[in-house]
């Protein structure tokens, strides 16, 4: 059964006169792996950010779980939506177990409840608990700082997790890697919705259940990685689709 956990009814966004995004619409259902795909600048980040009411409509209604953003108290609201980024700022001063910690310890979660959270996360993205919790950041490589990045986000048990570009900085194989667990980690756990910003097509083809394709803050299509491939919507899905091949192209004349 499809349930309606976030929905965007003819959401308008402007910064100052500029307007990023005239009129968006979209629903996205309990349990999904949505990931959204464009160009620089054409409101990805944005459309992530009024999602957890970092940044409100200027017209339009955003609901989430059926309640209107606007009435919701957003410190509660954040509570349920897990956030990890690029830079996923890991406090250096403390250890990889209490930086994941870190929102338990604020709700006075009890001691031995937040031991077990965080051995069962390091499990869940698969950093062996007695080697790493005691580490500090700067003991791990960039990968494994984006996964305790993961983990982190899990840790009060959110209904949502929003991804921006968090594999943006890893070289291609680490960033291979991450995806597969990402995958495998949001089909482990029941009822989870992510939204996963990238850049990348081969990552947004790869990971989402439906892929939303943005240009200038409008959607060109949201849909399947199946039907973006098979039936681009529009010039710009094409020409993105287009990329893909000319990378082989090069990739092929180089080898030649
Ligand atoms: N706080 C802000 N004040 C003014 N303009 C902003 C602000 N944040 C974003 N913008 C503008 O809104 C537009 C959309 O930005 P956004 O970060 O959502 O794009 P994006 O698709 O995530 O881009 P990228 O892939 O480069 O991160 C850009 O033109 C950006 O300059």
């Amino acid at each position: 059964m499809t349930e309606p956990v976030i929905q965007f009814k003819n959401v308008q966004k402007r910064f100052g006169k500029n307007t990023i995004i005239p009129d968006l619409s979209f629903t996205i259902n309990r349990g999904e792996f949505v990931t959204i795909l464009g160009s620089s600048g054409s409101g990805k980040t944005t459309t992530l950010k009024m999602v957890n009411g970092l940044w409100k409509a200027n017209a339009g209604e955003i609901l989430i779980s059926g309640h209107k953003i606007s009435s919701l108290d957003l410190v509660k609201l954040r509570r349920h939506i897990g956030y990890v980024v690029q830079q996923i700022g890991l406090f250096p001063h403390m250890t990889i177990a209490e930086n994941i910690a870190v929102v338990s310890k604020m709700l006075h979660w009890d001691q031995e409840k937040i031991e077990q959270r965080v051995t069962e996360l390091l499990n869940l993205v698969q950093l062996d608990p007695q080697k790493y919790a005691k580490r500090y950041p700067n003991q791990l490589s960039g990968g494994q700082q984006q996964r305790i990045g993961v983990a982190r986000a899990l840790a009060v048990n959110p209904s949502f997790v929003l991804f921006d570009e968090p594999f943006g900085a890893l070289d291609a194989l680490t960033r291979i890697e991450l995806q597969k667990e990402i995958k495998r980690i949001h089909e482990s756990l029941a009822d989870k919705t992510f939204m996963f910003v990238t850049h990348d097509i081969n990552e947004a083809l790869f990971l989402g259940q439906r892929v939303m394709v943005m240009h200038e803050g409008r959607l060109e299509q949201f849909a399947t990685p199946e039907e973006i491939v098979t039936r681009p919507a529009t010039p710009f899905v094409r020409k993105l689709l287009g990329t893909v091949q000319q990378n082989q192209n090069l990739w092929g004349r180089s080898h030649d």
